[in-house]
């Protein structure tokens, strides 16, 4: 049995003082539950605040990006390593507003990846389709090549550990989600790529999370579809009441 596992991206938003009340908002709505695995994102500045406030508990604390290099000479960067120093234990990569506002490509994507492993964090890789892409029937394709590039030269140890967020450009931050059909279908079709690509323990293994204008109405539906290991939430991640109602719509899967 997998358990789910829902992830708040709190993209730029909020100031410290804010960032630290919801962290504890989250962080004492769920008690002892530990039935479903729950992590948040913050900007990197708060990233250290939020891993101390949440250190003895069980969120997860992660940051939405980090860099594919080392150390060195790369003004604005922040390493993997320097994150894992400071307590994250995960990292969000290849998000659509990183692949297509900073133009990050599967090349930069799976380097980053690599060096998340090495630095010991859990990444949750991002594909997804534009709206244009799914109207010519050519999501299948996207998803296939963004995860080949993606996960090039990665081993089956390595993927396994690895979650895939599958969110449609057209549904981030529009209010128009994918129905739990839509996404459940594209979730088999990645399970399937793993499948062929590795074997069928590495798909049965990855988790694989629903993102794109999730919240507490249609959270319960969309994490009921077999295929829906957990979502990665944007908008509602910001609102303690509404987080916290769709980790409570999370299930296990058999
Ligand atoms: O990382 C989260 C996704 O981009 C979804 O954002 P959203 O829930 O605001 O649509």
């Amino acid at each position: 049995m997998k358990k789910q596992f829902i992830a708040g991206n709190w993209k730029m938003n909020l100031t410290l003082n804010k960032a630290r009340d919801l962290a504890k908002s989250i962080c004492e709505g769920l008690a002892d539950s530990n039935t479903v695995d729950v992590g948040i994102f913050p900007p990197f500045v708060y990233l250290k605040d939020i891993c101390d406030i949440l250190q003895s508990s069980n969120v997860f604390v992660g940051a939405q990006n980090m860099s594919m290099e080392k150390s060195g000479a790369f003004t604005g960067e922040i390493s993997g390593e320097m994150l894992r120093d400071i307590g994250c234990t995960h990292v969000i990569i290849g998000h659509s507003e990183r692949r297509t506002i900073f133009k990050e490509t599967d090349h930069i994507i799976n380097s980053k990846i690599k060096s998340a492993l090495l630095n010991g964090l859990c990444p949750i890789l991002c594909v997804g389709e534009s709206q244009k892409e799914r109207d010519t029937g050519k999501t299948d394709e996207v998803v296939d090549g963004q995860l080949s590039g993606s996960l090039e030269n990665l081993t089956s140890e390595q993927v396994k550990g690895l979650t895939i967020a599958y969110e449609p450009v057209w549904a981030i931050g529009t209010g128009k989600t994918a129905t739990p059909d839509q996404a459940n279908e594209v979730h088999a079709c990645i399970r399937n790529i793993i499948r062929k690509k590795y074997d069928n323990s590495t798909a049965q293994s990855v988790r694989i999370q629903y993102g794109g204008s999730v919240n507490s109405n249609n959270a319960k539906e969309l994490l009921g579809q077999l295929e829906i290991d957990g979502a990665l939430v944007g908008g509602a991640s910001l609102d303690p009441d509404s987080f916290l109602d769709i980790v409570s719509g999370a299930v296990r899967h058999a």
